[in-house]
């Protein structure tokens, strides 16, 4: 590419020597490096990229781009004030996707972007809409999945996602830390969604506000006219709401209340749902597989996403009637003595409210709840997780969730400290997971629920005493010992 077209858009500070006439790749891993390559210096937060210069040009660069004052190097430089925006106007102009036609619809919120995703990305396809779907769980480009490193990808993955795509449509879930770090330079939305807010990520962003504001720059990367579809089911919605009533973009919200364009008509079925839509003056009815009204209103956000981008009201229903679900999130087994387990992605303290209250809901006489607290993570939203569940369960066992840089023995005197402090509800410390499985599952009966969160679809990163490998794994290796009588 030439290079003038490369760095177009770029805020320079700086340069030295003429820059070379073609750039042949570009990359923010000096490893990825290749001869005629841009190499762009990013400070991270484990390593600085600029300190990699020096391999970058030994793998080949013929340009740097970094925000340090001045190198005296062997190629040109650039001098930026921010690398990792340059990094995705560079992304971009070397990808072209500026010039896609595609549709860009970002979901961003505390909880709910992954189920939001995957329900619009199904709803799209049964209409004959393809879309890729950039996520948490997996990435799902011309119909094919690899797996993801991150929520939201950096922008130099993303922009080549992007170009790699035929699909119509690029559905994705916009992370805070994507936001925050520029990850989503380059690319404008017709639609954003806001599922909700809540506790979660302070150690990153510092207080609620900040993580508000982070979340709200979705919304300014709406295109002129662009859609904003949003849960105003807590003041955290009504904000945004609030926020772009004078922007030109349409608002179209989602809620409970008669007020909100499109209404979840609240239904007191439980497994699986009969719901009502109301949208102007019209009210319709469609079964939903995922229990409880926070999956009720994901899938409210999806038909209002379906709605903004011209499908009929029948072509929707008929999707989200026929939705099987999603890995990991409200995952139900039934086991032959009547009760009920459930695998759940929950990590807060409102997912846990979700949870358990629809569990109840559901008929659930006695309700055990296994969980931990992820090593290395936001520590301030833990009592918080912790009142929620010993209000409304009847059995806590805590159990070890990923570790990271965490000592199991600290994690274990962590738990064993919290068991101290609940009052409510009888508590249990089982470190081993696959154990506090095997015990909760083994001792429930006929219309008690053994509610498992925090991994959902994720592989264990510890070896426990079973040899499974996620929580779907234990599940179904119990299972098969109850009904079965199955040893492995
Ligand atoms: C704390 C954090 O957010 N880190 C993200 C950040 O990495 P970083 O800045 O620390 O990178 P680094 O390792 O210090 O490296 C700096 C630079 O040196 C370069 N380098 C490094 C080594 C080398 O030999 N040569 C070289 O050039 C690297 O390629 C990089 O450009 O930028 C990377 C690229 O965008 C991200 O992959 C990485 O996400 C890490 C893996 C992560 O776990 N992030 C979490 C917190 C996160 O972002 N989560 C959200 C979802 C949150 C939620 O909603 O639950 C997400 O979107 O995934
Ligand atoms: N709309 C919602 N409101 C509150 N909680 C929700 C909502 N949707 C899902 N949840 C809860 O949050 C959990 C995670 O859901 P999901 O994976 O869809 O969200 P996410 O935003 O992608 O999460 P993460 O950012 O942690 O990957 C679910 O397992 C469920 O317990």
């Amino acid at each position: 590419m030439d290079v003038q077209e490369f760095i177009n858009g770029l805020e320079i500070l700086n340069t030295s020597y003429p820059s070379p006439h073609t750039i042949l790749g570009v990359a923010n891993d000096s490893r990825e490096v290749k001869e005629g390559y841009a190499f762009v210096a990013v400070k991270g937060y484990t390593s600085d990229g600029h300190n990699f210069i020096k391999d970058a040009i030994r793998n080949g660069a013929s340009l740097i781009i970094g925000e340090e004052s001045s190198h005296s190097l062997s190629v040109p430089y650039i001098q930026v004030k921010n690398s990792r925006k340059a990094l995705g106007i560079l992304a971009c102009n070397f990808y072209q996707t500026n010039q896609s036609t595609k549709k860009f619809i970002g979901v961003t919120g505390t909880n709910g972007k992954t189920t939001t995703t995957y329900i619009i990305h199904y709803l799209l396809k049964e209409c004959g809409i393809s879309s890729s779907l950039i996520g948490t769980i997996e990435n799902v480009i011309n119909g094919e999945a690899s797996q993801s490193t991150n929520t939201t990808p950096d922008s130099l993955e993303l922009h080549r996602m992007i170009a790699s795509s035929h699909d119509d449509v690029i559905v994705m879930e916009v992370s805070s830390h994507g936001l925050s770090q520029d990850r989503l330079e380059g690319i404008e939305f017709d639609i954003g969604v806001f599922t909700n807010l809540e506790q979660e990520h302070l150690d990153y962003h510092g207080s609620m506000e900040e993580y508000f504001n982070t979340k709200f720059q979705l919304f300014e990367k709406l295109k002129d006219y662009g859609v904003a579809v949003i849960n105003v089911e807590s003041s955290w919605g009504e904000k945004v709401e609030e926020q772009l009533i004078h922007s030109n973009k349409k608002v179209i919200t989602v809620g409970l209340s008669t007020s909100s364009t499109i209404q979840l008509v609240k239904t007191e079925d439980c497994l699986p749902s009969d719901v009502y839509i109301r949208e102007d003056f019209e009210r319709s009815k469609f079964h939903f597989t995922m229990p409880g009204i926070h999956n009720l209103i994901n899938a409210t956000l999806s038909y209002g996403v379906a709605r903004s981008i011209g499908l009929n009201k029948q072509q929707i229903y008929e999707g989200l009637q026929s939705f099987t679900g999603v890995n990991g999130r409200f995952e139900i087994y039934a086991t032959s003595n009547g009760a009920t387990v459930v695998i759940d992605y929950a990590h807060t303290a409102e997912a846990f409210f979700h949870c358990l209250t629809t569990a109840k809901q559901c008929g659930a006489k006695k309700i055990t709840h296994i969980f931990g607290f992820r090593g290395d993570r936001d520590q301030k939203k833990r009592p918080e997780m912790l009142s929620v569940s010993s209000e409304l369960s009847h059995h806590i066992i805590l159990t070890l969730d990923d570790l990271n840089s965490v000592p199991q023995d600290e994690m274990t005197a962590y738990l064993k400290e919290q068991q101290q402090n609940i009052q409510s509800a009888s508590t249990d410390v089982i470190p081993d997971r696959t154990l506090a499985i095997k015990k909760a599952m083994e001792s429930a009966s006929k219309e008690d629920w053994v509610f498992i969160t925090g991994k959902g679809h994720e592989r264990y990163k510890q070896t426990f005493s079973l040899s499974t490998n996620s929580d779907r794994e234990t599940v179904e290796y119990v299972l098969a010992i109850k009904e079965k009588g199955v040893q492995k």
